[in-house]
């Protein structure tokens, strides 16, 4: 059955959860999070759902763009679409006046992502698969036939991306069922939000803990004392077996972020997260090297740009772990290249995600990236932050602080349409009686 793309929508939702500091970082203190939400619909009735993640003002911003992709999607065919996916994210990227915009990065980009989220979403939903599913079942040729190469050739090649999935084909089937069991680990950073109390952190943490949670994350950056003290009260609380990692959000320069995070090395960190500027690669290689021999690691990528930046990332040996990001990067398309050049370059993909609607998507793709490319689970998890999830018809779903793979058909990005109406930003209900 042929599937053509006849309607197409996008709203801006917003979630206003700065009034209780969740999500609060040492950059982002008031995050209110939201979404550019994607509604496309088919002749046949079968509809995709997509999104992008931001904090709230400027989400109109991104909506806009989002709008101005429309017209490349409306009249196409989904099996031209994913019969040429590599062309399509090329001509959604690469728009020969829209490029300007980035190219491949900033508001167009988190557009790009909305878009392709919705139409892999859709094209999931057709098959009658979770989105993880199918693609651990796709042809290795097509999954590289998804891939944009351009700019990484000289990282990684087409020819090697289907060599290394093809090696992954050897005992996929056991890797798979080992995850419908056992799910995919999970770490979480519910517990201690820069703008968290210590009452609050410490409650967050027990219990967490008692519902198995074994590994934490903490913000960091905003001041060293109480950086010490809630780095300190985490640990005691875990103690010395379980796994802390910190986050600063970009707060730092280069020399600083060191120092910084030298003072902390007491806690035994497994990585820092976001040090400095996103964009500075040497900078990060910089840190990567001085932390190094402390034993802490260095994560980046929920504001990584695109796949070039994650190669020159990797080329620098400026990471230690690889924070793919669903809604940051170009949807699955550019995350596949991403997950392929981690693991030539042998280091581990730790998903970023929360927000609203990141930890639906991106479990789809960490599925993908054990079972059918790196088949290791060493210094490997996925982020998990436990806001939102009420607000879509298949939340993730967490047992024993694993993700246990989705099994309703698509991309798990559906809201409920009783929440997009309520938090439509500014007419639904909850923004109108605080504007008021
Ligand atoms: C503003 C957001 O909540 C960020 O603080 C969040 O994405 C964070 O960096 C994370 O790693 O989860
Ligand atoms: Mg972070």
């Amino acid at each position: 059955m042929l599937h053509r793309i006849v309607d197409f929508s996008v709203r801006d939702v917003r979630f206003p959860t700065s009034a209780e500091q969740h999500g609060s970082d040492a950059m982002h203190t008031d995050p209110d999070y939201s979404a550019a939400y994607v509604v496309i619909t088919t002749d046949s009735k079968v509809q995709g759902f997509g999104l992008t993640f931001t904090l709230g003002k400027g989400t109109d911003i991104v909506v806009c763009a989002v709008k101005a992709l429309s017209g490349l999607v409306i009249g196409k065919f989904l099996q031209d679409i994913v019969g040429d996916f590599r062309g399509f994210y090329r001509l959604l990227s690469s728009d020969s006046q829209m490029r300007w915009l980035g190219p491949e990065k900033g508001v167009i980009h988190l557009a790009t992502a909305a878009v392709l989220n919705a139409v892999w979403d859709l094209w999931a939903r057709t098959e009658g698969k979770p989105l993880w599913k199918l693609l651990v079942d796709m042809d290795p040729k097509q999954i590289v036939s998804c891939i944009d190469f351009r700019y990484i050739t000289d990282a990684l090649t087409e020819e090697e991306a289907l060599d290394i999935l093809m090696k992954a084909q050897e005992d996929k089937q056991h890797r798979e069922e080992q995850m419908l069991k056992k799910g995919y680990p999970a770490y979480t950073t519910s517990c201690a939000w820069l703008g968290y109390t210590d009452e609050q952190l410490k409650q967050l943490c027990t219990d967490a803990f008692k519902s198995g949670w074994t590994k934490f994350k903490v913000k960091v950056g905003a001041d060293i004392e109480d950086d010490k003290r809630r780095c300190g009260l985490i640990r005691h609380m875990i103690g010395p077996q379980n796994t802390l990692m910190i986050d600063a959000n970009q707060r730092w320069d280069v020399s600083e972020a060191i120092s910084w995070v030298s003072e902390l090395s007491e806690f035994r960190p497994l990585w820092i997260e976001e040090p400095t500027s996103p964009d500075d690669i040497l900078g990060h290689a910089a840190i990567s090297k001085a932390l190094g021999t402390l034993g802490i690691g260095v994560a980046s990528g929920e504001q990584c740009q695109n796949r070039v930046m994650f190669k020159q990332f990797l080329q620098a040996a400026a990471l230690q772990f690889v924070q793919i990001d669903s809604c940051r990067l170009g949807s699955v398309n550019e995350n596949l290249a991403v997950i392929l050049m981690a693991h030539k370059f042998r280091v581990p993909v730790c998903p970023h995600a929360g927000g609203v609607g990141l930890c639906e998507l991106v479990q789809h793709l960490i599925l993908f990236d054990y079972i059918s490319v790196s088949a290791d689970l060493h210094n490997r998890m996925c982020e998990y932050v436990d806001h939102l999830h009420e607000h879509f018809t298949c939340p993730a779903i967490i047992e024993k602080a694993h993700y246990m793979p989705p099994k309703n058909p698509g991309y798990s990005c559906e809201m409920l349409e009783s929440s997009v109406v309520k938090h439509q930003y500014p007419d639904g209900e909850v923004w109108r009686k605080k504007i008021a």
